[in-house]
């Protein structure tokens, strides 16, 4: 079963403050992904990679074509929807895992955990127990759980967002280098919660530069075209 499907995206990068240089960073690019996939975008740094995947969460909106999502059991093209649909593809359909965390002051590491599941409507106990269980797997140690993660080293911070990321069961995930700063430990936490997001149907779309971790998550591999190859379009 499909749960995202992208048809002929294009991007061009129109650099206004430099002469209005154009840059063409993606041409007709196609994928398709099913539930308990992982694909892995691949290609050489300025392929386009982060490119596609910020389109994949409606950060950046292509010039051209379609991104279809699977939203309540209906296709949407979150390139055309409004702003509140796309809203609550965030909520509901669509997690975004990054490796930094926007901290926000004063926050305690739980709250930022738990807030994406009780803004779906969930219990408070069950919101804490998940985001406990989380943080725990990502070896936050439990004296900094109630602690706001400003002052948090940057290893510590990357595991609160990752915690974040996957606290809510989403149907799609997109992941941009979630382990690339963490050690082999933190780096084994992290497969194993990709792992079971597949296992339980989502549908996930990876950068990963790390070789021994791209080969432990994808199922394949999506080339990005080269920019020869995007300028013969
Ligand atoms: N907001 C932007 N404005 C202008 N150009 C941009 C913007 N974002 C990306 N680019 C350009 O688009 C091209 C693709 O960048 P992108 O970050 O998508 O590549 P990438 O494959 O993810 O690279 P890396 O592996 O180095 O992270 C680059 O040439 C980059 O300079």
């Amino acid at each position: 079963m499909y749960r995202l499907r992208v048809e002929n995206l294009s991007k061009t990068f129109v650099l206004h403050h430099q002469h209005g240089i154009r840059l063409p960073v993606l041409a007709n690019a196609s994928l398709e992904v099913e539930s308990g996939e992982c694909v892995v975008l691949h290609g050489h740094s300025g392929s386009g990679k982060s490119t596609l995947l910020r389109s994949l969460y409606a950060n950046y909106l292509p010039d051209q074509g379609h991104i279809w999502v699977k939203h309540n059991d209906a296709w949407l093209d979150i390139v055309q929807a409004p702003a509140r649909d796309v809203l609550a593809v965030r909520r509901q359909t669509i997690g975004w895992v990054s490796q930094f965390l926007r901290v926000i002051p004063r926050i305690s590491a739980l709250e930022v955990v738990m807030q994406p599941l009780l803004d779906l409507g969930v219990s408070r106990d069950v919101c804490e127990d998940k985001a406990s269980m989380l943080l725990t797997r990502l070896n936050v140690p439990e004296r900094l759980w109630n602690l706001a993660p400003s002052t948090f080293s940057g290893g510590e911070q990357q595991r609160v967002n990752i915690a974040r990321g996957f606290i809510v069961d989403y149907p799609i995930l997109l992941l941009d280098e979630p382990t690339a700063s963490l050690d082999a430990k933190n780096s084994a936490a992290v497969v194993d919660l990709i792992l079971e997001a597949k296992a339980r149907g989502a549908a996930v779309v990876g950068i990963f530069h790390d070789e021994s971790v791209r080969n432990l998550v994808a199922d394949r591999l999506h080339n990005m075209a080269t920019v020869e190859a995007k300028n013969d379009h």
